[in-house]
């Protein structure tokens, strides 16, 4: 099912306190963030995962960083035999897929006309090691018809709700077995994915409510479906993340094949 990737890089990592956008972030081999994760989406493509039609990375407004990343998808784009193009993003992280979904449509609609069934993965630029089994698992589910996959693992915390007058006061406790950490990249049929958003915007709810495509497809009434989703798929957050993310390239356990 032919594909397009919508890799939202628009944000300002604060957790991580890098002094740059997240993507633009160098992990200890030398690569950036984003290109460690157009690198995923490509090696799911070699692998067989994807049918890639194009990426379109949603970067941030601020036309210094815009340029770099800009530059850094076209190198890539050049290496990898891929089309990638960007789009400046928004405040929120679903404003920035918004402002990207118009891009997907064109590119969407470049590549086979603008009425078939065509697959979109929103995925962050801020997990560099999906492997491309996650990928596969995701388009495998939309290929049976499913308009929403998301990847998730199991929960390993116990998850407490707070409020009350004081946010330190327990109110419950979670079914940990009915719990799961949700990954990207989010799979949805394009259209549906389009009008979910649309609705949500129309709605009364925010765009800082909505941490996950997923909810507005669920807002919509549409069936979410989950597969497996992967350790490696962690999302580079904070500083103890990027340790991580180091250890795992300096140890050669991780992660994406070939670098393009
Ligand atoms: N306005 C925003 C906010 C987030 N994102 C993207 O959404 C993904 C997941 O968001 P998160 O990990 O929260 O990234 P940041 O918003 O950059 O981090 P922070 O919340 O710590 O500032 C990232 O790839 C980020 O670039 C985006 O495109 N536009
Ligand atoms: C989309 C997401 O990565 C799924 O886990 C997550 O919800 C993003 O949240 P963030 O606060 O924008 O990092």
């Amino acid at each position: 099912m032919l594909t397009t990737v919508l890799m939202v890089a628009a944000g300002s990592g604060s957790r991580l306190q890098a002094g740059v956008p997240k993507a633009m972030v160098t992990l200890s081999d030398g690569h950036t963030m984003l290109e460690h994760c157009l690198d995923s989406v490509v090696a799911a493509r070699d692998a067989g995962a994807v049918e890639l039609n194009a990426i379109a990375v949603v970067v941030p407004g601020d036309p210094d960083y815009a340029a770099s990343l800009e530059a850094i998808c076209q190198d890539f784009a050049a290496r990898a035999g891929v089309t990638v193009q960007t789009v400046p993003g928004g405040t929120e992280r679903a404003d920035s897929v918004r402002a990207g979904l118009s891009a997907v449509r064109e590119l969407a609609g470049s590549a086979g006309g603008p009425f078939g069934r065509h697959a979109l993965l929103v995925h962050d630029a801020a997990r560099p090691f999906v492997p491309p089994t996650v990928f596969s698992a995701v388009v495998t589910a939309l290929e049976t018809g499913t308009a929403a996959v998301v990847p998730a693992v199991e929960v390993v915390d116990t998850i407490k709700t707070v409020g009350g007058e004081a946010s330190d006061e327990v109110t419950g406790t979670l079914q940990r077995t009915q719990l799961r950490a949700v990954q990207t990249p989010q799979g949805f049929d394009l259209t549906s994915l389009e009008a979910a958003h649309r609705l949500v915007e129309e709605g009364a709810g925010g765009a800082a409510a909505l941490t996950d495509d997923a909810m507005a497809m669920e807002a919509a009434g549409h069936r979410v479906v989950v597969v497996a989703g992967d350790p490696l798929g962690f999302k580079i957050t904070t500083q103890l993340d990027l340790t991580l993310a180091n250890a795992l390239l300096a140890s050669g356990t991780s992660t994406n094949l070939e670098h393009h």
